[in-house]
């Protein structure tokens, strides 16, 4: 028998129920990797030994319906540590780099009883929007393997998409969880910043980056928010806020909810079909009781150059500690001191980190930074304000994730500038700080997936877990897996 089109919920009632047991699902799971790893390269290590080690002890423990997540299969991204695990960040700086400690979240995984099989494949330093940044080559996309499974926590979403494991954690900074999500037809969730812990997760721009699920339902979702949620005393930026029980709550209907469609995410860049697909699922939202309006969001036209100004400023302060000294990659035959950075820092870093590195200190010089990132600051407050005009009426804020389904390998590497403006409608959410979801909506003709996003106020993804599911019940892209 196959687990693998379950939820977590019947796997759970699975093994409380004894039908199968841990060690089976990882056998399983490792299985179906095998089989399709070789063509989807979604992991860039995996750790069996380790995993069939924790199955045998939760097997032992027993289960029951209140630890859900017990005994279960989950994936992770390369940029959070896991102790004993290589953690490479997808980067030549890390090839080498095994930490001696989990993050936050993974102690609260690992607390609740998942099992990780390995860590997924991602843009550099999650520096991208397709994987094809990674220095151990790019994760193909599922659905169709001519097409990138977008970024930067593309392994992430290609393996839950393709059904090597039940669930993963991803990273956004800027959509790096609901772009991919959006590309693989699956579910995605950006927390609200200061939801959950960073602590021991690989910094790319530290105002934005927030860490998140990655699953094939919304139910399993809230499941596995509720689990890495809540404060930390060693994330002062993870609030002190108590954890909404999201995974009873999800079911409760949108009866009332006040939705609003700003005009501008449905502007010039967005092709047709996303329009449709997505304009389709806002009537189903309609549909099961929510009041939508199309409304104004101002200042959309200032994100990117914001968003890059700002993460590209923050990543090259926070990768300096990347030397070639303390730890990572150290080239040899350095000179001197000078020449010693200068090499590692060349060799060690791919071209996408370099230019964001250049880029980012640029705008930080002493004879720049007011011209540049002082005033991408003023306009991000702008950008905020704007925001909360709209959830002072609003409940939600809903919308395309990407303007287009995923592309072909190589479409745009050369320009970059392309593929930064194609995070035009996931970035805001981020300079603001707000929680966002990106789950299935329907198929482009190409039968690729397209996914709706689904915003909320701060603190407040309980409203978004209803919206999804309420849409999940009447939408039936969620239903369809790839071959
Ligand atoms: N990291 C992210 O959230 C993805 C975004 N495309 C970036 O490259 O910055």
């Amino acid at each position: 028998m196959t687990y693998f089109d379950k939820s977590i919920r019947e796997l759970n009632q699975a093994l409380v129920a004894g039908e199968t047991s841990a060690v089976a699902l990882v056998e399983e799971a490792f299985a179906r990797i095998e089989a399709t790893e070789p063509e989807i390269h979604a992991f860039i290590s995996l750790a069996k030994d380790q995993a069939l080690e924790a199955a045998k002890a939760s097997d032992d423990k027993g289960y029951s319906t209140d630890r859900p997540l017990q005994g279960i299969p989950i994936g992770i991204k390369d940029n959070i540590l896991t102790d004993g695990i290589a953690t490479t960040a997808a980067s030549r700086m890390l090839e080498d780099f095994v930490p001696f400690f989990d993050a936050t979240v993974i102690e609260k995984l690992k607390a609740a009883g998942a099992i990780i099989v390995g860590k997924t494949n991602m843009d550099e330093f999650a520096m991208g929007a397709s994987s094809e940044t990674s220095y151990f080559g790019p994760t193909k996309n599922p659905w169709n393997h001519d097409y990138v499974p977008g970024g930067s926590s593309g392994g992430s979403a290609a393996t839950v998409s393709a059904g090597q494991v039940f669930a993963s954690l991803g990273s956004d900074t800027g959509g790096s969880i609901r772009q991919p999500a959006s590309f693989t037809g699956i579910v995605g969730m950006k927390p609200t910043y200061g939801r959950v812990s960073r602590w021991g997760v690989i910094s790319f721009a530290s105002s934005l980056d927030q860490v998140g699920p990655m699953t094939r339902s919304v139910e399993d979702n809230a499941i596995m928010l509720e689990t890495i949620a809540g404060h930390d005393d060693k994330d002062s930026t993870s609030a002190e806020l108590d954890v909404p029980a999201f995974s009873q709550t999800y079911k409760q209907g949108i009866e009332g909810f006040k939705v609003a469609v700003p005009r501008e995410f449905f502007g010039p860049g967005v092709d047709e079909e996303t329009k449709t697909v997505v304009e389709t699922a806002i009537k189903q939202l309609e549909e099961q009781g929510a009041q939508v309006d199309t409304v104004d969001l101002p200042n959309m036209a200032y994100n990117i150059p914001v968003y890059y100004v700002i993460a590209s400023a923050e990543a090259s302060s926070n990768l300096q500690r990347y030397d070639g000294i303390r730890y990572g990659y150290r080239a040899e035959d350095a000179e001197s001191l000078e020449d010693l950075y200068i090499k590692s820092r060349s060799e060690g870093f791919g071209m996408e980190v370099k230019r964001r590195l250049m880029t980012g200190t640029f705008s930080i010089a002493s004879e720049n930074i007011d011209d540049y990132f002082m005033q991408a600051g003023k306009v991000r407050t702008l950008i905020k304000e704007g925001f909360k005009e709209l959830f002072a009426n609003y409940d939600l804020i809903v919308g395309p994730v990407a303007p287009s389904a995923a592309y072909k390998f190589g479409e745009n590497e050369k320009d970059p500038v392309a593929t930064y403006q194609a995070d035009l409608l996931t970035v805001p959410v981020n300079l603001a700080g707000l929680p966002g979801l990106s789950m299935p909506a329907g198929f482009d003709q190409n039968g690729l997936p397209i996914g709706i996003q689904i915003i909320g106020n701060y603190f407040d993804e309980e409203s978004i877990y209803r919206a999804a599911y309420s849409l999940e019940q009447v939408n039936d892209a969620s239903q369809k897996h790839p071959e």
